[in-house]
């Protein structure tokens, strides 16, 4: 949590390499991410952006875009609806996803990232375009979910009541930005 521009969204991108540190060091079991592969690296440490990214097609190649260029198998339908259902939604997979609302959209770009079943989900405010009934649902799923798995959820959040909820550690960022 912390002020906009505080620099938790930059934060994320450091964690999986999508962007370097001008000085520093950042590592991952003891080993330095500078030296890990950065697509390998990116599919133990997966990122949602704060806007979520949506690619022509249906829901369906949204899920699987990722094992596009993996050697992995890619889920099954039943795997790619029981991860919809954990993110409240109920759409077809055929559906065309570029008609779903912004905050379906943003549930997709989650959904999307479970199924490639990182080590570490980093969220950045995954729930910002949802109401709060639904944001209350859908984060309790995901929190269930990463910890059912062993997984490590970090997230920024601008919402209080899911970071007492669901948080074990809460980190403050301050404004270090360069003035
Ligand atoms: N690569 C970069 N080099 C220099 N400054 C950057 C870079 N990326 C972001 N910044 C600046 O760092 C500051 C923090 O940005 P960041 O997006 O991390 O904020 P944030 O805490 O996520 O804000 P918000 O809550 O509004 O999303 C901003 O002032 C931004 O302009």
């Amino acid at each position: 949590m912390g002020p906009s521009g505080s620099g938790k969204s930059t934060l994320l991108k450091l964690l999986n390499h999508l962007i370097s540190p001008d000085s520093g060091q950042l590592l991952y079991k003891e080993q330095s991410i500078f030296e890990m592969d950065p697509i390998q690296l990116r599919r133990r440490i997966m990122m949602t952006p704060q806007t979520p990214v949506i690619f022509e097609g249906s829901i369906k190649d949204n899920l699987i875009v990722g094992y596009a260029f993996s050697k992995e198998e890619a889920p099954s339908e039943q795997e790619m609806n029981e991860v919809m259902q954990t993110c409240l939604l109920k759409k077809d997979l055929a559906e065309k996803a570029d008609n779903l609302s912004g905050g379906e959209k943003q549930r997709l770009a989650l959904a999307r990232a479970m199924l490639m079943k990182p080590d570490v989900l980093l969220l950045d405010e995954p729930s910002s375009a949802l109401d709060e009934d639904t944001a209350d649902i859908v984060m309790k799923n995901v929190v269930d979910h990463t910890k059912h798995h062993r997984q490590t959820l970090i997230m920024v959040t601008h919402d209080k009541k899911i970071a007492n909820q669901f948080c074990e550690n809460d980190i403050n960022m301050k404004d270090y930005s360069l003035k």
